[in-house]
C-alpha cells in the first residue's frame, strides 16, 4: 500500500463495533491490577504471559483470556481497562464504539454485576464529555454455559438497563449453536435489545442462519465463513445484515493461514455491509488501525474501499438518525479532502 492510502486508512473517522473490552487488557495492565489486587497468575512476567499469546484456535485463546481477565475485581479496574481502550481508540480516530463485555466471567468470580457494568460505562460516560468519542454497551452471553445461567445474568443486569443497548453472544462456537440461546434472546428482543450473535467464525454457515432466523439478530460478528453457502451469503447482502470481521483475530486464531488468504474482499464484492474491528487487540497484535492497515497491505484494497468501509462502521452502527448523519458526513468531507 502507498503512503497516500496508509495516511488516508489511518485518519478516516470510523466506528468499532467488535470489540470485547476484556480482549483490551494489555499484559503490562493485567500485572499492574494483579499486583493492586493481590491476585496470584500462573505467569511470573509479562514477557512469559505474552509469549504465551501463541494461539491454535478460538478455545486456546479463550483459556488465556478468561484468565487475563481474573485480576479484574474493582470498579476502579474496569474504569481503567475501559479508560485504556478509549484512550488507543481515539488514536486511530475511532469515533463511535460499542464495547463488547462478558458479566459472566466476573460474576462467577464473585464480582458483582454494577461493579462491571458501572466501572465500563464511566470510562465511556468520560471519553464522550472529554473528546466527544460516542460510546455503548453490548453485554455478552458465554455460549459455553447454560441457557439458564444466561437468563439469570439477565435479570441480574436488568438494574442497569439503561446502560447497555443490546445483548450478544461469544466464547466457544462449535458444539454451542444459536439456537440453544432461543428463548433468552426472545426476551431480550422483547425487552427492546438490540440483538447481534457471534456465528460463522470457527463455525459453519448453518449458525449464521440460525442467528438470523432463530435468534432474529441485527449483526452477525464475524460470519466469515458465509462465503461457503451462496444463497445464504445473497441473503446477507439483499437483508444489509452487517458482519463485524477481524482480520487480525483470524489470523491469529488460524481460521486463515494468511492475510492474503482473507476473503474479505470477496465478502464485500459480494456486496455485504463489512467491517472491520480489532475482536481482542491485546492479544491479537493490534488495535484498529492496525487491523486496516495490516489488511490494505495484504490485499488489493483501494481507496474506494477505504471508504467504504468507513461507511459501513456507521451505517451498521446502533446509532441514532441525526448521530449517524453526522459521522456519515464526517466521512464523506474527510474523503472529499483527500487526493489519493
Ligand atoms: N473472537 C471471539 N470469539 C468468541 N468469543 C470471544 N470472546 C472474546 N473474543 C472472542
Ligand atoms: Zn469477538
Amino acid at each position: 500500500m502507498n503512503d497516500a492510502l496508509r495516511h488516508i486508512v489511518q485518519r478516516m473517522p470510523k466506528a468499532e463495533l467488535h470489540i470485547h473490552i476484556e480482549g483490551s487488557l494489555e499484559p503490562e495492565l493485567i500485572f499492574a491490577l494483579a499486583k493492586r489486587n493481590n491476585v496470584a497468575l500462573a505467569f511470573d512476567s509479562v514477557e512469559t504471559l505474552r509469549a504465551a499469546y501463541a494461539f491454535t484456535d478460538l478455545q486456546s485463546f479463550l483459556d488465556i483470556y478468561y484468565a487475563g481477565a481474573s485480576v479484574l475485581l474493582t470498579e476502579q479496574d474496569f474504569y481503567d481497562m475501559t479508560r485504556a481502550y478509549l484512550l488507543r481508540a481515539q488514536q486511530d480516530n475511532v469515533r463511535h464504539t460499542e464495547l463488547f463485555f462478558d458479566p459472566q466471567t466476573h460474576t462467577a468470580r464473585g464480582v458483582a454485576m454494577d461493579v462491571v457494568i458501572n466501572g465500563i460505562w464511566r470510562a465511556v460516560q468520560d471519553a464522550h464529555t472529554e473528546w466527544g468519542m460516542t460510546g455503548a454497551l453490548i453485554l455478552c452471553f458465554l455460549r459455553h454455559l447454560s441457557e439458564d445461567d444466561a437468563f439469570d445474568t439477565l435479570e441480574q443486569a436488568m438494574p442497569y438497563r439503561d446502560k447497555f443497548i443490546g445483548v450478544g453472544l461469544d466464547s466457544s462456537e462449535l458444539g454451542h449453536p444459536p439456537e440453544k440461546f432461543a428463548r433468552v434472546f426472545a426476551k431480550c428482543r422483547q425487552l427492546g435489545l438490540h440483538l447481534v450473535a457471534h456465528a460463522g467464525e470457527e463455525g459453519p454457515p448453518a449458525y449464521i442462519a440460525s442467528a438470523l432466523d432463530v435468534l432474529h439478530v441485527e449483526r452477525i460478528d464475524h460470519g466469515v465463513r458465509c462465503l461457503e453457502d451462496a444463497a445464504l451469503t445473497a441473503r446477507l447482502a439483499r437483508d444489509k445484515i452487517p458482519l463485524t470481521v477481524c482480520p487480525l483475530s483470524n489470523l491469529k486464531l488460524r481460521v486463515v493461514a494468511q492475510l492474503s488468504e482473507h476473503n474479505l474482499l470477496q465478502l464485500l464484492d459480494a456486496g455485504l455491509v463489512v467491517t472491520v474491528n480489532s475482536d481482542d487487540p491485546a492479544y491479537f497484535g493490534g488495535y484498529m488501525n492496525d487491523n486496516f492497515i495490516a489488511t490494505f497491505e495484504a490485499l488489493p484494497l483501494t481507496r474506494q474501499h477505504a471508504q467504504q468501509l468507513a461507511r459501513n462502521s456507521f451505517d451498521a452502527a446502533f446509532l441514532d438518525v441525526p448521530t449517524r448523519q453526522r459521522y456519515l458526513n464526517e466521512v464523506a468531507s474527510f474523503f472529499a479532502g483527500q487526493v489519493a
